[in-house]
């Protein structure tokens, strides 16, 4: 179960997720043309960098798509490429659709038949939390993971997120309901769910002012911001408190920041960054 998996690797490696997030700016400076190719070789050796460093990678599924099929034939790749390494992936894509087409993009990311599967995809439950229903059936019945935009990390989200009826906000009622998918999922009292969260570790103390605790929801919590968007193990416990980042449920993941380093700083700056983000206070 991706849950279990997670938990092992994070033990392994640290907290650390690197995003695959091939921007125009950071293809210029590994020396790489902005194409598919270039696309293909920047996320190919990104893998190969981290392989044995890392508890995940998270491909970043736009940068890809804006090269048309021939970038999302390098994404399939570099999912091919991290489980071939041992990584475990999370492929952003961040789909939520009405429930008939969401069993299409469920097919697509999640079936090991699809060479886009991953092992985990990042959806929004903002067309209804029940609208997902499809993806997290596949997800439990091929040992997949989900996490469910909670909280982001861009501040443009609390106008949705925030918003509250009946004393409950959005996000907090989509902890609830991820907490309810695990424990339909059986996941025993003491383990990591396969289900969990986004939770941007840049939004400081919203969910408490929300009157609700993350890591309630029994799964992982994906924690982007982390590095370019400002954050560092400061804000990550000023948002998930030590509790939570101490029990491993934290999965913090930067992109910019650790694919800054170059090609041959990059296994570098993901370990420092993983001993940063773990360091005694
Ligand atoms: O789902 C995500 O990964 C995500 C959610 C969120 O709330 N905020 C957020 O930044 N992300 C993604 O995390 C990555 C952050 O990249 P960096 O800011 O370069 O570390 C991007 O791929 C974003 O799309």
């Amino acid at each position: 179960m991706f849950g279990t998996r997670l938990a092992v690797a994070m033990d392994e490696h640290g907290p650390l997720c690197v995003g695959i997030d091939p921007h125009e700016h950071l293809l210029a400076s590994w020396g790489l043309p902005a194409t598919a190719a270039g696309v293909r070789e920047f996320a190919l050796r990104t893998v190969s960098e981290l392989k044995g460093s890392v508890a995940a990678v998270k491909p970043q599924s736009a940068f890809f798509e804006q090269y048309g099929s021939a970038g999302v034939a390098a994404l399939e790749e570099t999912l091919a490429a991290a489980r071939d390494a041992g990584l475990l992936t999370v492929l952003d894509i961040k789909r939520g659709d009405i429930g008939s087409t969401m069993g299409a993009y469920a097919k697509a990311y999640l079936d090991p038949a699809s060479a886009l599967a991953a092992d985990s995809i990042t959806v929004s439950p903002y067309l209804g939390f029940g609208a997902l229903e499809p993806a997290f059936e596949l997800a439990a019945a091929h040992g997949k993971g989900i996490f469910v935009l909670a909280l982001t990390s861009n501040p443009e989200g609390a106008e949705v997120q925030h918003a509250a009826r009946d004393g409950d906000s959005v996000a907090g009622s989509i902890v609830s309901r991820v907490r309810q998918r695990n424990a339909q999922a059986l996941v025993s009292a003491d383990g990591l769910g396969p289900f969990g969260l986004v939770v941007g570790a840049t939004i400081g103390t919203a969910a408490q002012d929300l009157g609700f605790d993350p890591s309630d929801c029994g799964g992982p919590i994906l924690a982007p911001g982390v590095g370019a968007q400002g954050a560092g193990r400061a804000e990550l416990r000023a948002v998930f408190g030590d509790r939570a980042l101490a029990s491993g449920q934290v999965l913090a993941t930067a992109s910019r920041a650790v694919l800054g380093a170059g090609p041959e700083g990059l296994a570098d700056s993901a370990a420092a960054l993983n001993r940063a983000l773990t360091a005694a206070d």
